[in-house]
């Protein structure tokens, strides 16, 4: 802990003064509180024996320094102290009519005429300040002050003033501060309050030290507020400033200033605290990531401060949430990544490659497919499984608004400048895919004029409000999409040629979900979440519908069956009514030509027509768990209108089992179709339909 002597005479003229001692150390400590020992001398009864230890000695005057000095070994830390008065001791004297004689008495004419001069200083000017010399006359003078020595004064004098002790001057306040180089809160506050109590002999740099210690704290709150630990160190790593956020980020305790970074943060390395600058690196302490950035500082021309701030991730990631959660309550978000695109076609697949790789690149991408082929969710999914993910993605359907508020919903507006807009004015849907993806849906349906203004954003990534001539500069990726021709559009006029050039950078063309027909059945898997099978009738069925709506059509489907299907399994009954009429024309064909097409397939076999007829029944039997025997299916064909007896049928099936169609097992385990066997019997009902 630091330490202050105080010295004082304990005589003066005969005269005891060891209050004076106890004064000033009661200044001492309202500034310094429990930060010092301070301890009391007096001048005469210092020995050589007794030698003063103390930080710092404050002597009342500078006569007394040459004496003390010799019992010190620490001469150098002799601090004159400079005296003031207290405001409250002062107050009465403002009453003291303007131009009268006031007697200033004190011990000698030294202390008189130092009391003077303090008096003049802190505004006591309207009077004439008379000094006091002991046996003078002062029969014509009515008011006399003293700074607690009334007994001094004559006994003529009517007004007597004691203005009390003198206190010390917050210039030597802070010159202790300085020497022993104290500089907490603490005591800046009680300074500060020190301060509003009492006169200062120097106002000019107490008003400075004010006004720097209000900035300073404003500064520490600043930092203080800030989510960043935030550190700044001189070259060899010596803490300077730091806040809050540091000291918990790295679990540190007590203060901090002038230690040196490397010795409290053992666990880092210390190849932070290296020469360079450096941004988004990531540092391990204790179980936290923390990401870095350090930059050398320049100190009045000099490059020696270290600037560091810290983040650590999980906050980082609490704000990324954040930022996408208000994207999305905006609906500025993209919600599909290239992983939920179902698919087994390997068009498909390789278009998603190329859309993963284009991800990458700033280049403009047109995706031109029919209605509901996933145009959009293709979108989405390059947004974001691009460097913008985390910004904006803004979808505008040029179809869907009204073509007068196209250009103003996209340049955004000025305030004023047409009827119905908005007073402050709107940015516009470029505006606000700033940094992030700009989706162009149905750009086939743009206006003509709006394609040239579309055309120079394109080019100079540069936009006009409506009714400014502000230019914005903007930084988007533009994604466009269109299910008509821009072949047919451009030959018909309605879609600039050069337009089209700008947006073919990266031509992407979705299939029909009926040139893809094998990614029905894992769509409607992931459509109905896996809950239901599907028999294989029915996806045949779906298989060969033309699906104008194309996947958004099969959506709709899917979510037909998962509310009103109450079974685990999906058949064609299963299915909208408008699909299972198809199903019925198509039966009604099939019944039609089946006999004929059968034949063609099971020409060779004894009797085609009969062995189809077997096929289909054990099918049956095996699809119900039944043990497809002899006899099971003579009854099952029964029930057919077929008659067949025994012996035929075991032709017919030894014929079906040389074309590997099934397999008969020993005993009485039946038959069983093969994979080739129910691939013949589906694809001929498929040739049926067709
Ligand atoms: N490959 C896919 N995997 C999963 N769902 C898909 C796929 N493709 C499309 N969808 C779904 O199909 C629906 C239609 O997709 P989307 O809106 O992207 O089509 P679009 O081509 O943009 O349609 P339009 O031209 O009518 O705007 C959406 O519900 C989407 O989730």
């Amino acid at each position: 802990m630091k330490s202050i002597a105080i010295v004082t005479d304990s005589i003066i003229k005969g005269k005891r003064l060891s209050n004076l001692g106890e004064i000033v150390k009661a200044n001492i400590l309202d500034v310094f509180g429990s930060n010092v020992l301070v301890k009391n001398y007096f001048i005469d009864t210092l020995t050589p024996e007794s030698m003063i230890k103390e930080d710092i000695i404050v002597i009342m005057a500078s006569s007394r320094a040459s004496k003390v000095r010799r019992y010190t070994s620490h001469p150098e830390n002799i601090i004159v102290a400079k005296r003031t008065f207290s405001k409250k001791s002062i107050a009465p004297l403002y009453d003291i009519p303007e131009g009268s004689d006031v007697l200033i008495v004190n011990d000698d004419i030294e202390t008189v005429l130092e009391s003077i001069s303090s008096l003049y200083h802190i505004g006591i000017k309207n009077v004439n300040l008379i000094p006091f010399i002991s046996g003078k006359d002062y029969n014509h003078i009515k008011y006399a002050v003293s700074p607690s020595e009334p007994e001094l004064i004559p006994e003529n004098i009517e007004n007597v003033f004691d203005v009390g002790h003198r206190v010390l001057d917050i210039s030597t306040m802070l010159l202790i501060i300085n020497t022993l180089k104290i500089d907490d809160k603490k005591t800046q506050q009680n300074l500060y309050n020190y301060y509003q109590e009492i006169f200062s002999s120097n106002e000019g740099i107490v008003q400075n030290y004010n006004s720097l210690l209000a900035r300073t704290e404003e500064l520490d709150q600043l930092l203080d507020l800030s989510h960043d630990g935030i550190l700044l160190t001189d070259k060899e790593g010596k803490i300077l400033i730091y806040n809050k956020k540091f000291k918990e980020i790295f679990d540190l305790k007590g203060k901090l200033r002038d230690q040196n970074i490397g010795e409290i943060l053992k666990e880092i390395d210390p190849a932070i605290y290296s020469e360079n600058d450096f941004h988004d690196d990531l540092i391990h302490f204790k179980k936290k990531i923390i990401n870095l950035e350090k930059r050398n500082v320049i100190h009045f021309n000099k490059e020696e401060r270290m600037y560091f701030s810290f983040q650590e991730v999980t906050h980082i990631k609490k704000l990324e949430q954040n930022l996408s959660r208000k994207l999305r309550q905006k609906g500025h978000v993209a919600r599909y990544s290239l992983n939920d695109i179902v698919t087994t076609s390997s068009e498909m697949k390789n278009i998603v490659q190329k859309a993963k790789k284009i991800a990458q690149t700033d280049l403009t991408v047109l995706i031109t497919g029919e209605s509901g082929t996933g145009k959009e969710i293709l979108a989405q999914a390059i947004h974001n499984a691009s460097p913008r993910k985390n910004q904006p993605f803004i979808a505008v359907n040029s179809a869907a608004i009204p073509e007068s508020l196209i250009e103003s919903e996209l340049f955004g507006y000025e305030s004023g400048s047409f009827t119905g807009a908005l007073k402050e004015g709107k940015p516009g849907l470029f505006e606000k895919a700033h940094n992030g993806t700009i989706f162009l849906d149905e750009i086939g349906d743009m206006p003509n004029h709006l394609q040239s203004k579309l055309l120079r954003v394109l080019q100079e990534r540069q936009i006009v409000p409506v009714g400014s001539d502000r230019v914005i500069d903007i930084d988007i990726r533009v994604i466009a999409a269109t299910h008509k021709s821009p072949t047919e559009m451009i030959e018909s006029g309605s879609f600039r040629k050069d337009l089209f050039y700008r947006l073919n950078v990266f031509p992407l063309e979705l299939p029909s979900l009926s040139e893809r027909v094998q990614d029905i059945p894992p769509l409607l898997k992931r459509f109905t979440g896996n809950r239901f099978l599907f028999s294989p009738e029915c996806i045949d069925l779906l298989k060969n519908h033309n699906w104008p709506g194309n996947i958004r059509e099969l959506y709709n489907i899917a979510q037909y069956i998962s509310t009103f299907e109450e079974r685990d399994i999906v058949d064609i009954d299963s299915l909208p009514r408008y699909m299972k009429n198809q199903f019925q024309i198509s039966k009604k064909s099939r019944d039609k030509f089946s006999r004929s097409n059968e034949l063609l397939v099971l020409g060779e076999m004894t009797d085609p027509e009969l062995s189809f007829a077997v096929l289909k029944a054990i099918d049956l039997l095996n699809s119900i768990g039944k043990t497809a025997g002899r006899n099971h299916i003579i009854q099952l064909m029964k029930q057919e209108d077929y008659s067949i007896g025994e012996s035929l049928l075991r032709r017919i099936l030894a014929q079906l089992q040389s074309l590997d169609f099934i397999i008969i097992k020993k005993g009485r385990s039946g038959c069983y179709l093969t994979e080739k066997g129910a691939l013949h019997l589906s694809s001929q009902q498929i040739q049926v339909e067709i």
